[in-house]
């Protein structure tokens, strides 16, 4: 296996590094000691931080998908020169053991943008409970429009498949998905790849380059993780928003972008407006249409349905024969909290088909953190609990029978309207309807 898996490194035509998760090369193809002026040999074993810098390291550690990065990467001359980094997770016993980092001159990275996206479309989005074929039934509806789209939800839950289907399903299909996670790229660097720059804005800008709201012209950008905007950003934000034109860094024109905007954050917006750290404005003009996407344990009845999809999905990718799960591992399964919502039950299932062990899956064969309710998990039962109660006071007011009357009223009291309603307080539909005969609003 060793044997292959060195060979596969040597066909690899691109810079391509295996480093495991504490930073050590394990592989690489022969490409990157051309490409780096290095010597194979010497760099494997060592760290990775012998080839991008400390910080840059640290930001590709905490990825738990396929991402672009733009790392610094040291030169034999001591100099440090930017590149764009591929960089997917790989998961292994149902946790990321290592990373694959394929590494590109940034000139290619419009390209390079472009072509890394598959497009997933609403087909993708598997589930039968209600609450998540609601939440299709609105982004569907709203998805040919031009309206700015807000996706909440924790991590893992979907917002990015849901990002990319309603970007399928409008008339902007055929144009560009540009996609940027705003909490992936450092500050400094920020500006310049949401507006772009003009040659010599800065030290090392030494030519001009679009940033990723022109690449989108004509089609959607996606900015994941909003909430991380840092605030002197989200005020050219609100600019752009507002008026539709950008500024390049080092530019005094501006250019007419033609884009659909679509956010996402995992979290609580109002708290961070009324801390301070989200600008109100911004928060309303990106707050159009909110989509909140529920987490997997508000859904339990769709937990067989996707342990069913990704097991048939990756044993055709391993050349495997899908497993049976014993009963007792199956109710084990249902009853996690599943923290990580999809993304966790991936790697719990791609761990499943992995394992040598015959085809059944016995609490044995389960990874240890899961064999035991354990602290983590009352923990974000109890952090969920928490978030709710806070976002149904977002409002300043104390009495939720009159935030929910008040909404209502607002958004109508037919299916749609308390679904907005729900959306807007950040909980689940049936979670609403509690509420409402709770307090026995008409
Ligand atoms: N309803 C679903 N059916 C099938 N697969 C799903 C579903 N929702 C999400 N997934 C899968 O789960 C993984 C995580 O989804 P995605 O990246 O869209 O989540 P996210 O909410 O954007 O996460 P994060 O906030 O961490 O960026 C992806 O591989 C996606 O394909």
């Amino acid at each position: 296996m060793i044997e292959e898996v060195n060979s596969i490194f040597s066909f690899i035509q691109d810079p391509v590094l295996l480093v495991d998760v504490d930073g050590k090369i394990h592989n690489m193809s022969h490409r990157v000691s051309r490409f780096f002026n290095k010597i194979r040999n010497v760099l494997i074993g060592g760290p990775i931080t012998e080839i991008i810098s400390d910080s840059d390291w640290v930001r590709v550690k905490n990825m738990k998908k396929q991402q672009d990065l733009k790392v610094s990467v040291k030169l034999e001359t001591g100099d440090q020169k930017e590149y764009l980094a591929m960089v997917k997770p790989l998961v292994s016993n149902g946790e990321i053991a290592s990373f694959l980092i394929n590494v590109t001159p940034i000139m290619d990275s419009k390209k390079k943008v472009h072509e890394q996206r598959v497009l997933y479309t609403f087909n993708d989005v598997k589930g039968i409970s209600d609450s998540i074929q609601n939440v299709v039934d609105i982004a569907k509806r709203i998805a040919p429009s031009n309206t700015t789209v807000l996706l909440r939800g924790e991590s893992g839950t979907g917002k990015e498949i849901f990002a990319q289907a309603i970007h399928r399903e409008s008339h902007r299909k055929d144009g560009p998905f540009i996609a940027l996670n705003c909490a992936a790229i450092p500050e400094s660097l920020l500006e310049s790849e949401l507006f772009g720059h003009v040659k010599g804005a800065f030290t090392g800008s030494s030519a001009d380059k679009p940033g990723r709201f022109e690449l989108a012209n004509e089609g959607t950008i996606f900015l994941d993780e909003i909430g991380d905007l840092p605030l002197p950003l989200q005020s050219k934000l609100l600019r752009v928003v507002q008026e539709r034109k950008i500024e390049r860094v080092g530019d005094t024109k501006s250019t007419p972008v033609n884009v659909r905007i679509i956010t996402a954050t995992h979290r609580n917006l109002e708290k961070l407006v009324a801390n301070g750290q989200f600008r109100e404005d911004l928060y309303y003009r990106l707050n159009v249409i909110p989509i909140t996407i529920p987490p997997l344990r508000e859904r339990r009845e769709d937990i067989p349905i996707l342990i069913d999809y990704y097991m048939k999905k990756f044993s055709e990718e391993f050349f495997r024969s899908p497993k049976r799960i014993s009963e007792d591992a199956f109710e084990l399964l249902l009853s996690n909290l599943w923290p990580g919502n999809i993304r966790e039950l991936q790697n719990v299932v791609n761990h499943f088909v992995q394992l040598e062990i015959g085809d059944l899956v016995t609490i044995e064969s389960l990874p240890n953190y899961l064999k035991h309710v354990n602290e983590t998990e009352r923990r974000v039962e109890k952090e969920a609990a928490i978030n709710e109660k806070y976002s149904m006071k977002s409002s300043n007011r104390i009495n939720e029978k009159e935030i929910i009357i008040d909404l209502l009223d607002q958004y109508g009291r037919d299916t749609i309207g308390k679904k907005r309603v729900a959306s807007h307080l950040n909980i689940s539909l049936p979670t609403l309807y509690r509420r409402i005969s709770k307090f026995k609003i008409k």
